[in-house]
């Protein structure tokens, strides 16, 4: 029987129900993480709460929990669920208020955590790569909405996901207001050229990803030449290597983007060795469930 963590108590799935007055629906006001559990360890916890923290600061709203508190939250819904691999949705909205958007009027924020059973993406996805577009839906200025807040507003990600679908391709590149590559509307983006791995540094604009920053270590540790840097489409069409990390997709293959294939149009020697390398760094990077 699956449970739910809502403000103070876990109830069964059919009873996890928010009021029609929560900021978090009325407005998308609140934070979000996307985090995952590989056998009991639940990967980069304390990063991942780290940026909820971080990202409640930025909007001005306050948990009502300390990090050890949301910490055990966390481990205690997988330990109700019993849940080994899994994917956790941890969920601090500006709670109810009246119908105006006013957050002053929310007097106590919602807190819920959903775990599920993981549902891994399909095997053949990261044997054969992806093909990707890139859309015409830019990623929010910081001065409108920073990438860096993982908010509950994801208009802007749920567009380039339509422009996806639509293009009839499983995933799409967001540009920054000056043309520059950001990343993807779930994921961010590294590209390899003669040997350098290259990412978008924070200011281009997009989500700090707890896979991305665990990739740019597990590169360095093995002695690649990794490195934040700004580059354009141009640089991806002519990349040796293409791939896209977030926490549900890992690492992810890209094989074509905007109709240009890259490379050799498979899964790089790069990609898979890093991939192989994070697959063992999440067994036991995080906190234990259940030791
Ligand atoms: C805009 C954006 N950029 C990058 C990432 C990757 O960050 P992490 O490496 O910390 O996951 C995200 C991830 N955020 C996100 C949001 C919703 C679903 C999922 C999913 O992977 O199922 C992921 C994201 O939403």
């Amino acid at each position: 029987e699956q449970v739910i963590y809502m403000n103070g108590e876990f109830v069964k799935k059919e009873d996890a129900k928010i009021s029609v007055y929560d900021h978090g629906f009325l407005y998308g006001d609140g934070v979000f993480e996307g985090i995952r559990s590989y056998n009991g360890n639940v990967f980069r916890l304390e990063e991942h709460l780290e940026r909820l923290f971080d990202s409640a600061k930025s909007v001005m709203l306050e948990i009502p929990h300390t990090f050890e508190e949301m910490t055990n939250i966390v481990v205690q819904t997988l330990r109700e669920n019993k849940f080994k691999d899994a994917y956790i949705r941890l969920i601090v909205s500006r709670g109810v208020g009246n119908l105006g958007l006013d957050p002053y009027s929310c007097s106590h924020p919602s807190v819920i955590a959903i775990a599920e059973p993981l549902s891994l993406f399909p095997k053949s996805m990261y044997e054969t790569g992806i093909e990707i577009v890139s859309v015409a839906t830019r990623r929010s200025r910081s001065d409108v909405l920073s990438p860096k807040v993982k908010s509950l507003n994801y208009m802007n990600n749920i567009l380039v996901k339509l422009e996806a679908n639509l293009a009839g391709v499983s995933e799409a590149l967001m540009l920054n207001d000056q043309g520059y590559v950001a990343e993807g509307s779930a994921d961010n983006i590294f590209i390899v050229r003669k040997g350098k791995i290259i990412t978008p540094p924070g200011y281009v604009g997009a989500l700090e990803g707890i896979t991305r920053n665990a990739i740019m270590d597990v590169a360095a540790q093995k002695g690649y030449d990794m490195q934040e840097g700004v580059f354009t489409r141009h640089d991806v069409y002519v990349a040796d290597e293409v791939f896209l990390t977030g926490t549900a997709a890992e690492v992810i293959s890209v094989i074509k983007v905007d109709g240009r294939v890259i490379g050799e149009g498979k899964p790089g020697p790069i990609t898979n060795d890093l991939l192989e390398s994070f697959r063992e760094l999440v067994q036991n990077d995080g906190v234990k469930v259940y030791e």
